[in-house]
């Protein structure tokens, strides 16, 4: 008794309708359970709170694989890093690692300072902007913010003085790397000789190789800079120098042995997962403030009423001592989850969602995005409105169904913690020492109007 779905051709399944995939289409003509085949592959998507549930909870362990295709092979270094590993003892050590080295809320607070400073620096930048009068791009601002805090903390990297990358360049890479993820290939749908055949016709996968070819430059660059006797920009080890550690001391007899892959592996997961996410929700966030003067106004009175209006630097104390404003942040995880479909999920048995047969090696995508936007959970969906939450215990930690922007169980991100902070700081220091609004020109109406895209350029007023 296999799921509901849209009907498929012969051979390519609904391949004809790859441009139709969920989040916003599809999913609602058929159900929380909804099957689809692109050639030779099958992919379930969950649209509920009860499924995702079932899934993510009751068959945690049955589900935590990743499925493989061409371009996670080439980012993830042949899935020698955390994100797109399949499950086993690999993926486990290299998660652990990171988890110590990197993510344990002892190393998070020694962080700190790191990202306090990277903030006064955007702060002191703003406010050149503000008094010039000149427009701001948010996108790259904010890449350029999250990016030199995460190479900064994970690589020990100042990309403001860097030999080989300037922080302008950042939302370049970040871009291909979303390319890379997403770029669909023949092979990836069709066994190996036909799809390589495919791809090869197409010329698919020389745009592949080039597009990767440019962030290996980068990731070798990092790797580079660590093994230099003396590191220029190094102000302690960071997770990079710890694995180059391990790699040296490693004896014959060890099972579990460290590669050049597994390091630029984990290079890649901090770089793509670290900073398009959190930069992603800080323009989201920024684009519905300044589309709801209501709520901006409500926040905004909150930060000064609490803060004060005399303080030269936010720190992240300042964080715990406003309720309003965290709850601001939860409803732009809530429209506008960095990842709205997570990251896909394989099955390693077969198993049974609401009845329905999931065989082994099935794709499972959670569409966390229609999820979050379900009117039988939530009233008035689509609306910005942070006074959802005022009487909901509702989180986003993964434990509430209903709300899974950083997805739930054994592959839950583990830098939420870190991505919450990056978000809730750099938007404090945004609303606390500047007025935002629109440029004057017709583009600004048109891009009040159009909710489904995020605002770029906008006018930046020092209070
Ligand atoms: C707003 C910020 C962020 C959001 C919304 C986010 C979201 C997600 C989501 C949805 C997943 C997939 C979870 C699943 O399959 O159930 C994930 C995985 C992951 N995230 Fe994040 N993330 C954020 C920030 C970060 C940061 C700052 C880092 C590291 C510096 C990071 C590193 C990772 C890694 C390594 C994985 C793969 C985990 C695994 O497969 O075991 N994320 N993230």
């Amino acid at each position: 008794k296999l799921p509901p779905g849209p009907k498929k051709l012969p051979i390519i399944g609904n391949l004809h309708q790859l441009h139709e995939l969920p989040p916003r289409s599809l999913s609602h003509n058929y159900g929380p359970v909804m099957l689809l085949r692109f050639g030779f592959v099958t992919v379930v998507v969950i649209s509920s709170k009860e499924t995702a549930e079932e899934v993510l909870k009751n068959h945690d362990i049955d589900c935590c694989s990743r499925p493989k295709t061409e371009g996670t092979r080439k980012i993830s270094y042949n899935f020698k890093d955390i994100g797109f590993a399949p499950y086993g003892e690999e993926w486990k050590m290299m998660r652990k690692l990171s988890v110590v080295e990197l993510f344990s809320s002892k190393k998070f607070h020694s962080f700190r300072y790191i990202r306090e400073e990277e903030n006064d620096l955007l702060v002191k930048k703003l406010s050149e902007a503000a008094s010039k009068q000149s427009l701001v791009s948010l996108k790259k601002t904010l890449h350029t913010l999250v990016g030199s805090i995460v190479c900064r903390i994970a690589f020990g990297l100042n990309l403001h003085d860097c030999e080989f990358i300037d922080e302008d360049s950042i939302m370049d890479l970040v871009h291909k790397s979303e390319l890379l993820e997403m770029t669909s290939m023949f092979s990836d749908f069709f066994p190996r000789g036909m799809g390589r055949l495919m791809d090869w016709i197409s010329g698919q996968n020389k745009r592949l190789d080039h597009v990767f070819s440019e962030l290996d430059t980068f990731f070798q660059n990092i790797l580079n800079d660590h093994l230099k006797p003396v590191r220029r920009d190094a102000e302690r080890s960071d997770i990079i120098d710890v694995m180059i550690d391990m790699m040296e001391q490693e004896k014959d007899g060890d099972s579990f042995k460290f590669t050049t892959d597994h390091l630029k592996g984990m290079i890649s997961d901090i770089f793509i997962a670290g900073v398009s996410t959190s930069a992603f929700t800080l323009i989201w966030a920024m684009t519905e403030l300044i589309r709801n003067p209501r709520v901006m106004r409500k926040v905004k009175d909150e930060i000064r009423t609490t803060l004060g209006d005399k303080k030269e630097r936010i720190t992240e104390e300042d964080l715990n001592k406003l309720h309003y404003f965290k709850l601001m942040v939860k409803e732009i995880f809530r429209l506008h989850p960095a990842a709205p479909l997570l990251l896909p999920r394989e099955t390693m048995s077969h198993i049974k969602i609401q009845g329905y047969d999931i065989p082994q090696k099935t794709q499972i995508l959670i569409n966390a995005y229609a999820i979050a936007r379900d009117p039988s959970v939530w009233k008035n969906p689509d609306e910005f409105d942070p006074d959802r939450f005022l009487d909901s215990s509702v989180d986003y930690k993964g434990v509430n169904f209903e709300l899974l922007p950083f997805g739930s169980g054994r592959r839950i991100c583990p830098g939420m913690a870190m991505g919450i902070t990056l978000v809730e700081l750099g938007l404090l220091n945004l609303l606390y020492f500047f007025d935002w609004g629109l440029p004057e020109n017709g583009e600004a109406e048109r891009n009040m109007k159009d909710k489904d895209s995020a605002l770029d350029l906008v006018q930046v007023i020092c209070h």
